[in-house]
C-alpha cells in the first residue's frame, strides 16, 4: 500500500472533526468549480443526489450530516477510515453498507486532482449516487462479491470497480454523462473525460476487468454504458462467471506508459 502523505482527522470529544480553516477553504474552492462544471456533464442520478444532500459550501460536513440522508434514501453509511484502506477492509465494509470516507483533504497544489481518495472525492465524488437504490444496490453486491472472492479474482473486481463506480461514463438521451466518483471529484478529469482525448469504449464488464490501469493519472479509456440501469442489471447477473472468463482470457495491454520507477 502506497504511503499516504496526508493525515487523516479524528473527531474530538463532541464527536465532530474540527478541520482548520485553510481546509474549510479548499472544500469550498472545490464544490463551488465543481457546482459550476457538473450541470451538462454530471448523470441526472448523480444531481438529484447532490441535491438530497444538500451539502454545506463554506465547510467540510460532518460524516454525521451525511449518514442522515443516506440512511434515509437507501440505508447506506459512511465510515471513517485513516487513507487507503485494503481490499479486507474495503469489502467488509461495501458488503455491510458502509462506504469508507477517508478524514483529510487534498491541499491547494493539488486541488484539481490528487492520486489519493480525500474526503471530498468520497463524499462529494461518490456519495450523490449512494442515494440511488440502484447504484447502491449495485456497491452493496459488489462488496459482498468481493469479501467470498479470493486474491487474484479481487483484483478483476478492482478493475470492475474502477470502470464503472470510480471512472464511468453513461449515455443519456441528453448525451454522454458522467458517474464515476473518480472524475465527479477532479475539476481536471471532469472535462478530459468528455473530451475527445481519451479512448471511449462501450461498456462490457469483461472487457473492463482486462483493462489495467493506474491510479495516478488521468485515465487513457473510459468505458460507457448505455444507461446507468445496466449497473442494476449486471449485479443481478454471474459476475463471479465473468471473472473467470476475464481470468482465462487474460490482461490487454496497458495503454499507458509504464510508471516511473
Ligand atoms: C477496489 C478499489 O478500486 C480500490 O482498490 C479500493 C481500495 N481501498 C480504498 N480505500 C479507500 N479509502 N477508498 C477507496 O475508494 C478504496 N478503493
Ligand atoms: N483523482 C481523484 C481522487 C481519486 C484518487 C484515487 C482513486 C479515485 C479517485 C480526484 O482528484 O478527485
Ligand atoms: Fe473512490
Amino acid at each position: 500500500m502506497k504511503a499516504t502523505r496526508y493525515t487523516a482527522r479524528e473527531p474530538g470529544g463532541d464527536g465532530n472533526i474540527h478541520y482548520p480553516e485553510r481546509e474549510h477553504e479548499v472544500w469550498n474552492t472545490l464544490i463551488e468549480r465543481q457546482l459550476k462544471l457538473l450541470p451538462g456533464r454530471a448523470c441526472a442520478e448523480y444531481l438529484d443526489g447532490l441535491d438530497q444532500l444538500a451539502l454545506p459550501h463554506d465547510r467540510i460536513p460532518q460524516l454525521a450530516e451525511i449518514n442522515r440522508v443516506l440512511e434515509r434514501s437507501t440505508g447506506w453509511q459512511v465510515a471513517r477510515v485513516p487513507a487507503l484502506i485494503p481490499f479486507q477492509t474495503f469489502f467488509e465494509l461495501l458488503a455491510s453498507k458502509r462506504f469508507p470516507v477517508a478524514t483529510f483533504i487534498r491541499t491547494p497544489e493539488e486541488l484539481d486532482y490528487l492520486q489519493e481518495p480525500d474526503i471530498f472525492h468520497e463524499i462529494f465524488g461518490h456519495c450523490p449516487l449512494l442515494t440511488n437504490p440502484w447504484f447502491a444496490e449495485f456497491t452493496h453486491t459488489y462488496g459482498q462479491l468481493g469479501l467470498k472472492a479470493s486474491k487474484e479474482e479481487r483484483v478483476y473486481l478492482a478493475r470492475l470497480y474502477w470502470m464503472t463506480v470510480e471512472f464511468g461514463l453513461v449515455d443519456t438521451p441528453q448525451g454522454r454523462r458522467i458517474y464515476g466518483g473518480g472524475i465527479l471529484s477532479s475539476p481536471k478529469e471532469t472535462l478530459y473525460s468528455l473530451s475527445a482525448e481519451p479512448e471511449h469504449q462501450r461498456f462490457d464488464p469483461r472487457e473492463a476487468m482486462r483493462t489495467p490501469y493506474r491510479i495516478d493519472i488521468l485515465q487513457p479509456i473510459y468505458f460507457v454504458l448505455p444507461d446507468l440501469h445496466q449497473l442494476f442489471e449486471l449485479a443481478r447477473q454471474d459476475i463471479m462467471a465473468m471473472v473467470q472468463e476475464a481470468m482465462r482470457l487474460g490482461l490487454h495491454q496497458p495503454k499507458f506508459p509504464p510508471k516511473a520507477a
